[in-house]
């Protein structure tokens, strides 16, 4: 099964599920910026975090969006995270107080690593975590095993399956 390897399990996330969870991330963090509860800035880590970011951004009625793009793995390869491109220094103002950056899911830590280490003052969120990297979120709102492959709504089609008897 090579959409499984190299983890065990497959943790399979639709539209709607993303959606629903993406919103609880945005509730959670509603009222909690520095700013009398409220935050300056959304920044995606794309290309992952830009969906949860749009969705945060829309339900917090934050018009202040930008990216920054880290490459950190090429499938399932994991490589050294690289910076390809940053957000607008006068966004992230000081050390990124008040700037709430977003991904779809921290893993091993390795790519928020990077991010808090350019951007230390930021509030950092993901929607779904796995223990490893857990200590660099801040926020988020689903945890997974770390054997676990999560599988988003932009890599996946619907498509037929046999059915569980098989045909003749
Ligand atoms: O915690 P880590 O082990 O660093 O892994 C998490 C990161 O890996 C994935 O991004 P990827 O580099 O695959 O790029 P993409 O968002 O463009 O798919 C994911 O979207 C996170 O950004
Ligand atoms: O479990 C995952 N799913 C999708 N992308 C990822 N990038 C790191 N871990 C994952
Ligand atoms: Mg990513």
């Amino acid at each position: 099964m090579v959409d499984r390897l190299p983890h065990e399990k497959g943790f399979h996330v639709s539209w709607d599920q993303l959606h629903r969870d993406a919103r609880a991330l945005a509730w959670r963090l509603d009222g909690r910026g520095p700013d009398d509860g409220a935050w300056r800035a959304v920044v995606a880590i794309t290309r992952g975090g830009m969906a949860p970011a749009m969705i945060v951004s829309r339900e917090l009625d934050i018009r202040t969006v930008d990216t920054i793009s880290v490459k950190s793995y090429n499938h399932q390869n994991q490589t050294e995270p690289r910076v390809i491109k940053a957000p607008q220094s006068d966004i992230m103002g000081d050390g990124g107080e008040g700037v709430l950056i977003v991904d779809d899911l921290v893993d091993t830590g390795k790519t928020l690593e990077l991010v808090r280490k350019l951007f230390p003052k930021a509030h950092f969120a993901t929607v779904y975590a796995k223990p490893e990297g857990r200590r660099m979120v801040d926020t988020y709102i689903t945890e997974v095993s770390q054997d676990t492959w999560i599988f988003f709504p932009w890599d996946m089609a619907l498509q037929y399956v046999q059915p569980f008897r098989g045909t003749d």
